[in-house]
């Protein structure tokens, strides 16, 4: 990546402006967004939606269409160096009508987005609760409406870092008010979580991507809700619950939240409120690493046994993360709950 990087701003000095002082960040998200391309190619439907989600999410960097064939030459170059005992002429023909043709999906929604969206919103802080050291839950209020599906995923900017954007979910169903909240934890070397649970207050002001992510319900389903949130991955599902318990479907949630030690559960309180609101909603909490009163003890993959009791005939959606996800998901398939009815959002929300 960095090979790719160097070769891009030597050829086009000025695309440097577009991108954040530290790259690291950047150099994972560039390879994994690569990386879903070349596995979604034989699933046609998926790439032209994850193509889209990225051309609308790259607006707010300010790429325009023109910029596309610098970076096919550098992506050209770098694979030209690094893959030399494997690249043919017919190799290269082949990357580069798949780069032009993912470039021009990207480049294609960009311009359709623009129509009628802005690149970004601009929020304001109108709550900031720190609930724990590293912890804190943001109410933003956008400044135009942000219309957006519940267990989609913003990406966010905090004016301490220009530049530097980190995806969130939103954590509540749409509002009449029009404001969202997210669940941020500063992690040790977080650039943007650092800021907003450190240094940002109220009267603040943040960037908003676009929503993005599929992570949503399933309108034609009506079957009970298995909702996993594991630390702030509790933010997507909470929304879920949020939207299901306020349709008239009629829905059973089931709501399991995960934390390490009970001090974790930072939002079992408001949790419970919406539990004492609504019947068809259980709030299980489940602490991994210590007993703790009204909580299971365990991991989730070791608790899903109990709280499904034979029945597999739920939609699920797990957020957390990843080893968490992904021993979930197999407990879950061994559960009897098929693939199919089992979302995550591994690849793309996250702090
Ligand atoms: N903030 C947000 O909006 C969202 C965050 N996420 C992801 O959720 C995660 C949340 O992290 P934290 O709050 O620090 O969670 P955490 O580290 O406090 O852990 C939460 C739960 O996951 C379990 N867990 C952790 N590591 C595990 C492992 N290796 N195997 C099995 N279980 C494990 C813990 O036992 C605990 O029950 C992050 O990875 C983030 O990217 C996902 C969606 C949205």
């Amino acid at each position: 990546m960095r090979y790719f990087y160097g070769r891009l701003f030597a050829a086009r000095p000025r695309l440097r402006t577009l991108f954040p002082p530290a790259m690291g960040d950047q150099h994972d998200r560039f390879f994994n967004a690569l990386s879903r391309i070349v596995w979604s190619q034989d699933n046609p439907e998926e790439l032209a939606r994850h193509l889209e989600g990225l051309g609308r999410g790259h607006r707010k960097y300010g790429v325009l269409r023109e910029h596309y064939p610098a970076v096919e030459e550098a992506l050209t170059a770098t694979l030209r160096a690094f893959a030399s005992d494997v690249w043919t002429a017919e190799a290269e023909a082949a990357w580069r009508a798949a780069y032009r043709s993912a470039a021009d999906a990207m480049a294609g929604a960009a311009e359709r987005d623009a129509l009628d969206a802005p690149p970004w919103w601009v929020a304001e802080v109108v709550r900031h609760e720190r609930r724990a050291f590293d912890l804190a839950v943001l109410t933003l209020r956008p400044e135009r409406p942000l219309p957006f599906t519940p267990g989609q995923h913003v990406s966010v900017q905090a004016a301490r870092w220009p530049r530097v954007w980190r995806p969130y979910s939103i954590a509540n169903a749409p509002r009449r008010d029009g404001t969202i909240c997210l669940h941020v934890r500063a992690r040790p070397a977080g650039w943007v979580g650092g800021a907003l649970v450190r240094h940002t207050g109220l009267g603040d002001s943040v960037l908003l991507g676009p929503p993005d992510g599929t992570m949503t319900l399933d309108p034609g389903s009506d079957r009970p809700l298995l909702l996993i949130g594991g630390g702030t991955g509790l933010a997507p599902v909470k929304a879920l619950a949020e939207q299901a318990l306020a349709s008239d479907a009629g829905r059973e949630v089931l709501l399991v939240v995960a934390a390490r030690t009970e001090g974790g559960l930072y939002d079992l309180p408001a949790l419970r409120q919406l539990e004492s609101a609504h019947a068809r909603l259980q709030v299980v909490p489940v602490v991994s690493r210590e007993p703790a009163a009204g909580a299971l003890t365990g991991r989730v993959p070791d608790v899903l046994p109990q709280l499904l009791d034979g029945s597999g005939g739920h939609d699920a959606y797990v957020a957390g993360p990843a080893p968490l996800v992904r021993a979930t998901v197999t407990a879950l398939q061994r559960l009897g709950v098929p693939l199919t009815r089992v979302h995550h959002d591994l690849l793309t929300a996250g702090d």
